[in-house]
């Protein structure tokens, strides 16, 4: 039932406001007639009371008035007050007095009026009482209505209570609860399908990723959706739930003020009624006093205006009671839309709860269904599972029984076996005895047997280098009676020449076990190369000279010895050779050990050293000793016929002390100095020759010996493209790769025997002949840079240097000859001519004095020592 419903509590509180106005109609309807009443009956009493304080004559009228007056409301009563006047004047004593006339007359008046009032009164009395009989109706009416309106009440409090169970409180909050029985439903079944999963993945482990499994996730996230839309309808269901309750609250609220209404309107009702009473009661007083009637007219008039104002004071009343039915009107009228709103969302949120109803089942009908076919699988699987078990424990009965029949068999062994095992417990428990007793010895023997292999090993240590020492004399001898040329090698430091960063790297690296080998990593690949010796950075100037320092003594003895230096420009040749005035090289080396080891040797020999210094420059050679360095000098052979070759013309210096080879070094230094504007750059573009001959004579056999030490620092060996060369120093570069190649061409003659070796190809290889021709011990010391930058040019030097190495002159001979005594004294007279202050010079070109320091020094060289002619 709706609030604008005919029937409904709208109708009925208009109904009530009706009745409310028509009480409050007749309320004051009764309230001016009570007024008039009161007004009326107090003026008849004032009357009354006036007409008592008249003098003793008018007693007796006064008292026959009062017993007309009463006799005529009896009359009155009788007659029911028609005749009142006729009968009055038609009383016995009465026309005898005026006074008593016009009283009786006024009487008469008074008692018409009296009558006419009482016509009034009864006519009033009949309303009153047809009113009250209306009002008892009314009343009736009224507790009928209101006992109606109590049920309505009761039934729309009722409907109300059911509107809130309607608009979802109760209903919602039990489909609600249903939802979340179900809810708590399927979490149980949830979690006996995943104890079921958790026991069939047990059975089948395989089973970790299969389509159930996602499934399930698919369905618990399903679930996990839908419980999360339950929550939020819960929530709003909770919103709702307030909504409800306040407007339950308002209209309780509503109820109490109608209830405070219907109470008013009751105690209203009571009052009106008990002034009913009163006003009948007034009514009947009036009428026991008739005669106070005379003065009530005045007072009615008098007291009409108040009557006015009290109805202009209830109809002010009755408008502002209006005027609050009418708020009532609009406030039912607010409610009675939000209540429709409340329908309408209450009629929403049933379509929604539907709809997850709807949504709900079918989760559920699908979890079913996968249930149902986990269920299918499951029991497939334990079928299966089952079968199988059946198959192995048929397979095991089997086994069981052969393994029974082999117990029977196996029983005899079994106690063979323990009596084994008895004896073998008993072997254990001695066991760490016997270790340990076993252990002793084994240590004793271990450690007899390391003390053993330890001597064995130092013996053979020692054999082994003994053996390698051997080896090494036996490879030298080899080398010496095949007349190899001996080839070492020399790594020099990276230095600031070679930059810094990648290109600076080292590549070079050495053999830790033996000292011949090296390997030079060019462009990613290791290649090695096995020299004789090799000498790393570190390798000092003393450690390069031991190793040939037994070749250098050798010339004492009458043999030819090359040591030449190959190399890359920058590559350390010049280092090696001469070195520097505070670590000298090689050529000062070597003279002053030729010095040491002749004066060891002056008992029985008499030495002269000398020396020659020339450089090749161009291809033309030139003597740094001579006057005229600039001259180019020729190589010839020996007019004697012994097949050598010389230097016409070639300036040497004998020398004896270390003060002389300095101030022959220097001499040559300042000859190549004046000869070129750059020095260094000179020196790397020409070979530098340092030829010491030592000649001596064996004073107990008359032996003569002469010994050829030739120390050739060779050019830079330069790639022209490389080095970007032109005019000059193109010029240069060709001379040097010519003669360079030149050497390479009688090496590889050399190396494949050829019947023709072409050492007059180049100044040089002219001027090495004896050396590379097998009449010289030769040693070629190949100059290598460990940088990077450099791996091509150290590739190619280490190369020549192998083959090099490879080349075999044939056995050395010994530049010795046994002379007469006119010999020995010969070179006795020229020792002593040597030890004099004398010079002897070769050619007529020495005839040219040289000048400044170059003469002055060639001044002091020829005070120490002797200038002839030498065989090269
Ligand atoms: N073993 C070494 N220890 C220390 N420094 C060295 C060594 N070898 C060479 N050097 C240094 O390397 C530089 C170049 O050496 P050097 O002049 O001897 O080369 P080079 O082969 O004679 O060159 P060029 O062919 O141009 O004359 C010099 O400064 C030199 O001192």
């Amino acid at each position: 039932m709706n609030w604008s419903d005919p029937g409904g509590p709208h109708d009925l509180y208009l109904t009530l406001l009706d009745l409310q106005d028509k009480v409050c109609e007749y309320r004051s309807w009764v309230r001016n007639k009570e007024t008039h009443m009161q007004l009326h009956t107090r003026s008849e009493t004032q009357k009354l009371g006036t007409q008592k304080k008249l003098g003793p004559g008018s007693a007796s009228n006064f008292d026959t008035a009062a017993q007309g007056q009463e006799a005529c409301i009896m009359n009155i009563e009788k007659t029911g007050g028609r005749f009142f006047s006729g009968k009055c004047s038609s009383l016995p004593g009465v026309r005898q007095f005026p006074m008593i006339q016009k009283m009786v007359e006024s009487m008469a008046q008074l008692q018409e009026e009296k009558l006419r009032l009482q016509e009034e009164l009864l006519a009033l009395q009949g309303k009153l009482s047809a009113q009250e009989n209306e009002e008892l109706t009314v009343s009736v009416q009224l507790q009928d209505q209101i006992g109606n309106l109590k049920d309505k009440l009761l039934a729309q409090t009722q409907e109300i209570n059911r509107f809130h169970s309607g608009l979802g409180g109760t209903d919602l909050e039990k489909h609600r609860d249903l939802l979340v029985t179900e809810n708590e439903r399927l979490k149980q079944e949830m979690k006996s399908c995943e104890t079921e999963l958790l026991e069939l993945r047990k059975q089948h482990v395989k089973c970790v990723d299969c389509e159930h499994v996602q499934e399930n996730a698919r369905l618990q996230e399903r679930l996990a959706q839908l419980q999360l839309e339950v929550e939020e309808a819960k929530g709003r269901l909770s919103e709702l739930d307030l909504e409800v309750q306040q407007k339950t609250n308002r209209l309780a609220e509503v109820e109490l003020r109608l209830k405070d209404s219907l109470a008013e309107k009751a105690e209203e009702e009571e009052r009106l009624s008990r002034r009913l009473r009163d006003s009948q009661e007034t009514i009947a007083s009036l009428k026991a006093q008739p005669q106070q009637i005379k003065c009530i007219i005045k007072t009615v008039e008098v007291e009409s205006s108040k009557a006015k104002q009290a109805l202009c004071e209830a109809q002010s009343r009755n408008q502002y009671l209006q005027e609050q039915v009418g708020m009532q009107k609009q406030v039912l009228k607010e409610m009675e839309q939000q209540l429709q709103n409340s329908h309408k969302t209450a009629a929403q949120l049933r379509a929604q709860i539907m709809l997850y109803e709807s949504e709900l089942e079918q989760a559920h009908g699908q979890m079913l269904e996968e249930m149902q076919k986990m269920e299918d699988e499951k029991n497939q699987a334990i079928e299966e599972a089952f079968a199988r078990a059946q198959v192995e424990m048929k397979a095991v009965h089997e086994n069981l029984a052969g393994v029974r029949t082999n117990l029977l068999t196996l029983q005899p062994a079994l106690r063979t076996l323990t009596n084994d095992y008895n004896s073998l417990k008993r072997q254990v428990r001695d066991f760490p005895l016997l270790l340990q007793e076993t252990l002793c010895n084994a240590k004793t023997e271990i450690g007899q047997a390391i003390e053993e292999v330890n001597n064995t090993n130092r013996e053979l240590l020692r054999k082994y280098r003994r053996e390698l020492q051997l080896r090494k004399k036996c490879h030298n001898e080899l080398v010496r009676l095949k007349g190899n040329i001996r080839v070492f090698g020399r790594v020099r430091p990276v230095n600031k020449e070679d930059g810094e960063g990648p290109e600076a790297v080292n590549q070079v690296t050495f053999d830790p076990d033996d000292d011949a080998i090296l390997h030079l990593m060019h462009k990613g690949k290791l290649v090695s190369f096995e020299l004789d010796k090799v000498f790393p950075p570190h390798a000092t100037q003393e450690d390069v000279f031991q190793e040939v320092q037994a070749l250098i003594t050798s010339c004492i003895d009458g043999y030819n010895v090359c040591i030449f230096a190959y190399g890359q420009t920058g590559a350390g040749k010049t280092y090696t050779m001469e070195g520097t005035p505070e670590n000298p090289g090689i050529n000062q080396r070597a003279l002053q050990l030729l010095f040491s080891e002749v004066r060891g040797k002056a008992s029985d020999w008499n030495y002269v050293i000398s020396v020659s210094v020339a450089e090749i420059y161009n291809e033309a050679l030139r003597d740094l000793l001579g006057k005229e360095p600039q001259e180019k000098l020729d190589i010839k052979l020996c007019p004697d016929g012994s097949g050598q070759l010389y230097v016409p013309g070639l300036t040497e210096f004998q020398v004896q002390s270390v003060e002389d080879i300095n101030k022959v070094f220097e001499f040559g230094h300042i000859n190549r100095a004046t000869e070129c504007t750059n020095l260094n750059e000179h020196s790397s573009r020409s070979h530098a020759l340092l030829i010491i001959t030592v000649r001596g004579f064996d004073y107990s056999t008359g032996l003569r010996t002469t010994g050829k030490l030739n120390l050739v620092d060779l050019a830079g060996s330069e790639r022209v493209g490389r080095s970007g060369a032109e005019g000059n120093r193109l010029r240069e570069a060709q001379y040097i790769n010519k003669s360079l190649s030149a050497l390479g061409d009688v090496i590889y003659a050399l190396r494949s025997r050829q019947g023709h070796v072409p050492f007059r190809n180049s100044k040089l290889t002219y001027l090495l002949q004896d050396s590379l021709s097998g009449d010289s011990k030769t040693l070629m010391m190949v100059q290598v840079s460990p940088a990077e930058k450099n791996t091509s040019e150290t590739l190619c030097s280490l190369k020549f240097a192998e083959r090099v190495r490879s080349v075999e002159l044939g056995p050395v001979s010994r530049k010795a000859e046994l002379m007469s005594w006119s010999s020995q004294e010969q070179l006795e007279s020229e020792s002593s001519v040597a030890a004099s202050p004398s010079i002897r010079t070769h050619s007529s070109s020495n005839s040219g004095a040289p000048t400044g320091r170059a003469s002055s020094l060639r001044r002091k060289l020829q005070t120490s020592g002797k200038l002839r002619p030498v065989p090269v």
